[in-house]
Parts: structure tokens; C-alpha cells; sequence
């Protein structure tokens, strides 16, 4: 984020997002709840007192409204899950403010829905909030605003909410906490021999690795699949990511104290920049256009906008100023960014050059997807 990247030059520490995610947060009779969360408190003051600004993604709404509710299973149907949440969010709140407080820490709910980050300006709106709050060493408590997101909107997980928010605080680094000790070549619940993966160099390692994924537990939603989803949006801008096993409450003074503990995603060495990030990773896509060779050329090649000349398909139907993808003629994607003209329009001048286009349309801009509200996906390494 802009504003943040100024900042954090002046701090001395690191800026961090911790995830925790619901197959902790439901706790067990061991280590209950209330117990996980005042182990992450001990952590956060100790580290905040090295200077880091340290923000939190919590799960664990759903989950904690359902044992409320006394419910044996996670239900499936949506309303269900958005009423759990209800009952759960208040809940949860108060075991981190009460956790916090007894380290003189004071913690901020933030509820966010995907459909506030695919809006830029609500973004950014997000971001100086956020910064607000770390400026003042408010610790930042975010969760998917469950009862409110829509269906189609919803994240669903907090893996992907919690890279977007490491992006928008332009932080060092990501910490996945969850109920494995790292990634393995396959699930290791259901695998035997699935082996241990210490390290993930770049986005062409973690491609190559997507098979390895699965879903989670009963109390879990996104299971490995979202958490390298969520390493792919944090490291292709330039966040390292550490997923590592919550259930033990050593594991994060070891992380920060920089131990090998876990799976490290190494960060882009090319990274996206604020802007671009939010384009890739943030936006809703709501249609794609599919263009000709000379069209990707000159959009890989040259670093240009794209023009109607070289657009041969338009799919979906969107409004001036949605998303869309830039799709190869054979499918591939190529980039995704703001169209200046609805799908209906540039079904009519697909193909034309500027003049025309002008002729038909009146006064429009060249760029049908300006370079400048463009990010080459394909490009990412
Ligand atoms: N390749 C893999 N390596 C490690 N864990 C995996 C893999 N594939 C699937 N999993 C499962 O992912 C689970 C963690 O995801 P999930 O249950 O969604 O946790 P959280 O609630 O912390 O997000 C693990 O318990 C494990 O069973
Ligand atoms: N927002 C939901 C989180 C959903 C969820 O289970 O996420 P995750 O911990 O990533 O599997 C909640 O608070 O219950």
C-alpha cells in the first residue's frame, strides 16, 4: 500500500500478519481456546515490544458460534454458516481483548468482505485504517465480515483474506498458523508417504506443487489449497510467506526469532507493485476479452494498452470500469485490468481502429484496458 510503504521505512522492526486459522481456534481439551489465544498474546506483546507491527487474521467465528450453539458439525448450508458467525464473532473478540489486555495490548475488530477490497476506494479506505491502527500499536483483529458477504462474494477462507491484507499493509511477511507442522507432498492426514517440504523457492516451485493440496479437517474450510493460493498472492508481491504448526505454543517466538521451523515461501525477486497487486489478486472479474497474436505481442512486448483493434471475443457481460481478463487467442490468461468501455460496446467496435471506434462510440479514450490499470499475470515469477 502507498502510504504504508513510507512508513514502514521508518520503523525498526518488521511488519507481520499472523493467520490463525478455525482448526486451532476450535481448541481441544488439551489446549482449549482461551489457552491458544493467550499464547499468541504472550508472543505478539513480546514481539511488538521489539518493534514489529504485527497485524492478525483470526478464524474461528463459524467455529465458535457452533459450539455455542452446541452443533457437532460445521453446517453447509450458507445462511446457517452466516448465523454461527454471529454468534461466534462477539465471542471470539472477547477472548482476544481480554487475552491482550492482560499484556497491555488494545486489539481492533476489522470485518472486511471481498467485495470492500475489489473496490479500490474502499481499499484504500481499509488500508489508511489499518495503518492507523498499527501507527497507534493497536493490534489490527480481521475476519471475514461472514454474516454480511454474499455468497458469490465470499471468501470462504481466511488463507486469501490474509495475504490481502499483508498486501495492504505492505508487510515483510505472512505467518500461516495452522494445524500441520508444514506442506507435504501430499495430504499427510491421508498420505503415508508424503514427505516434508522445508522450502518453496519461487512461483514456478509453488506451481509445480499445487497438486499437492488438499482440502482441511471438519472445522477447516480451505484446507493446503487456499493456503497456496494465499502464497502465491503474498510472494508474488514480495511478502515472505511461513506456514507452521499453532498447536504449538513455541512456534511463533521461534519463527520470529527466525528459527527454520515449517514451509518458507521465498518472495518474488521481481515483485508486483501496490497498484498491480491489488489488479492481480483483489479485483472481481467480472468478463474476459480474447485478443490476437499482434495484440499479445505488443502487450508483452512493448508494455502497451490495449486496443480494440486487436480484440477478437468479448465474454460475459460488465460495465465500464470492471475487471476483466486479457485472454491469448488460445485461452491462456495473459493479464487481468480495468476495461473503460461495457462488454456491450466493445462487442460493437471489436476489431476497429481508434478512428473508427471514435466515429461509432463518440469521444473515448485509445485504451480499451490502459497499461497503467493492467497487470501481465503471465509474466509473474
Ligand atoms: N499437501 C499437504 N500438506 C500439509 N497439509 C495438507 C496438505 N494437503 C491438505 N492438507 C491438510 O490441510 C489441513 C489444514 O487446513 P485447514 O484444515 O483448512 O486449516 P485452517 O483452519 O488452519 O485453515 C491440514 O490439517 C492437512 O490435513
Ligand atoms: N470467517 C470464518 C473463517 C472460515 C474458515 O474456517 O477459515 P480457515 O481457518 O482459513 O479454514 C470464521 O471466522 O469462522
Amino acid at each position: 500500500m502507498g502510504s504504508s510503504a513510507a512508513s514502514a521505512g521508518a520503523e525498526s522492526g518488521l511488519r507481520r500478519v499472523i493467520k490463525v486459522g478455525t482448526s486451532l481456534l476450535r481448541g481441544s481439551p488439551e489446549r482449549p481456546t482461551a489457552a491458544v489465544i493467550a499464547d499468541l498474546a504472550a508472543s505478539f506483546s513480546r514481539q511488538q515490544r521489539q518493534g514489529d507491527r504485527l497485524a492478525l487474521v483470526t478464524s474461528g467465528a463459524v467455529g465458535l458460534g457452533c459450539e455455542a450453539l452446541r452443533f457437532s458439525k460445521r453446517p453447509t448450508e450458507v445462511v446457517a454458516l452466516q448465523a454461527a458467525a454471529a454468534v461466534g464473532q462477539g465471542r471470539l473478540m472477547a477472548l482476544y481483548q481480554d487475552a491482550f489486555a492482560v499484556r497491555g495490548l488494545a486489539v481492533a475488530q476489522v470485518l472486511l468482505t471481498r467485495s470492500d477490497l475489489a473496490s479500490r476506494r474502499r481499499y484504500q479506505n481499509a488500508c489508511r485504517t489499518l495503518e492507523q491502527l498499527l501507527e497507534w500499536g493497536v493490534l489490527p483483529v480481521v475476519n471475514e465480515n461472514d454474516t454480511l458477504a454474499t455468497d458469490e462474494l465470499r471468501f470462504g477462507d481466511n488463507d486469501t483474506l490474509s495475504a490481502l491484507v499483508a498486501v495492504a499493509i505492505g508487510a515483510d511477511e505472512l505467518v500461516l498458523l495452522t494445524d500441520v507442522d508444514r506442506l507435504y507432498s501430499g495430504n499427510p492426514r491421508t498420505d503415508a508417504d508424503a514427505s516434508p517440504i522445508e522450502e518453496v523457492r519461487d512461483l514456478a516451485e509453488l506451481e509445480r506443487l499445487s497438486h499437492v493440496a488438499e482440502g482441511g479437517g471438519q472445522w477447516g474450510t480451505g484446507g493446503m489449497t487456499t493456503k497456496l493460493a494465499a502464497a502465491r498472492i503474498a510472494t508474488s508481491s514480495g511478502i515472505r510467506v511461513r506456514l507452521a504448526d499453532g498447536r504449538d505454543p513455541a512456534v511463533l517466538d521461534a519463527l520470529f526469532a527466525g528459527e527454520k521451523v515449517g514451509t518458507v515461501f521465498q518472495p518474488s525477486s521481481t515483485p508486483l507493485a501496490d497498484r498491480k497487486s491489488w489488479l492481480a489478486h483483489a479485483l472481481l472479474v467480472k468478463g474476459s476479452v480474447r485478443v490476437d497474436a499482434g495484440a499479445e505481442r505488443a502487450l508483452l512486448q512493448q508494455g502497451a494498452s490495449l486496443l480494440a483493434v486487436g480484440i477478437r471475443a468479448v465474454e460475459g457481460h460488465f460495465s465500464r470500469r470492471d475487471a476483466v481478463r486479457v485472454l491469448a487467442s488460445d485461452g491462456r490468461e495473459l493479464g487481468r485490468g480495468l476495461s473503460t468501455l461495457s462488454s456491450e460496446e466493445l462487442r460493437q467496435i471489436m476489431g476497429l481502429s481508434s478512428e473508427e471506434v471514435r466515429r461509432r462510440l463518440g469521444a473515448v479514450g485509445d485504451a480499451v484496458v490502459h497499461r497503467d490499470q493492467l497487470v501481465l499475470t503471465c509474466l509473474a515469477s
